[in-house]
């Protein structure tokens, strides 16, 4: 199978549990919550999205041929000591294109294998760490994994039910948008109300990082 990536960049993973290792991106162009168009924003299942996912003409994207070329290219880009590899899928919704194969050849290129996605699809197996980010008015069908990575404020999103599920750590980001000091306040409070949960902050933002 072919890939097609709209970006690949070597950066700090800003986010989450995994937040300030050196990681490679690998961006998967298309999602299944929004056409990525900003006429279809308003009508989208997902509507807050801060990713620029279409096409294939980013810096390091384009149409990779097979498995062993979209590693190869991973490899290129993480360009230092071949231990420590991390490489983070992401798109996008990367559940869209990732298969064995491509798990296969990033494994055999020594990565570790994050991935971040909105759980709509289940998650390729081989995946090392996975991080699910839910949307509402979306099912949720992936309900393990590493972390759970939930937007705030998020109207319909069940904080309660998403407790019960199989994760390791459970997340809550702030919204970034016009209002991002108000939820950023919203996120704290429910942290302070709900102890299971810890604060995420989107650190690339903070130091101007991709
Ligand atoms: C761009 S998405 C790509 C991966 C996948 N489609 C997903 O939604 O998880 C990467 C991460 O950014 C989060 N995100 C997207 N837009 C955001 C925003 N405006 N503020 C905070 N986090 C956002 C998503 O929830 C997800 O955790
Ligand atoms: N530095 C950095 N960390 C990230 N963690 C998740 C990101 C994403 O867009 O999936 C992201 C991103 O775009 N940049
Ligand atoms: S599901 Fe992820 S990539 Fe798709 S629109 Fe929402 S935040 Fe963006
Ligand atoms: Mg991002």
């Amino acid at each position: 199978m072919s890939y097609a990536v709209k970006e690949m960049f070597l950066t700090l993973q800003g986010e989450g549990v995994q937040a300030g290792r050196r990681a490679v991106f690998i961006r998967f162009a298309g999602c299944n919550l929004w056409s990525g168009r900003e006429q279809d924003r308003a009508t989208a299942i997902c509507r807050f999205c801060d990713t620029d996912f279409v096409g294939i003409d980013g810096l390091g994207g384009g149409r990779f041929a097979d498995a062993e070329a979209l590693a190869a290219a991973a490899v290129n880009m993480w360009d230092g000591d071949k231990g420590g590899r991390f490489v983070v899928l992401t798109g996008g919704e990367p559940m869209l294109q990732v298969d064995d194969a491509l798990i296969d050849a990033l494994h055999a290129a020594g990565f570790f294998i994050a991935i971040e996605s909105n759980g709509t699809l289940p998650v390729n197996p081989g995946i090392d760490w996975v991080c699910i980010s839910p949307k509402a008015g979306s099912e949720t069908v992936q309900r393990q994994g590493n972390e759970l990575k939930l937007v705030w404020p998020q109207p319909g999103s069940d904080v309660v039910a998403m407790e019960s599920w199989a994760f390791d750590h459970l997340l809550i980001q702030p919204l970034d948008d016009i209002n991002a000091a108000a939820n950023q306040e919203a996120a704290m409070a429910l942290v302070m109300e709900r102890p299971r949960w810890r604060l995420s902050l989107q650190t690339h933002k903070l130091l101007g990082l991709r």
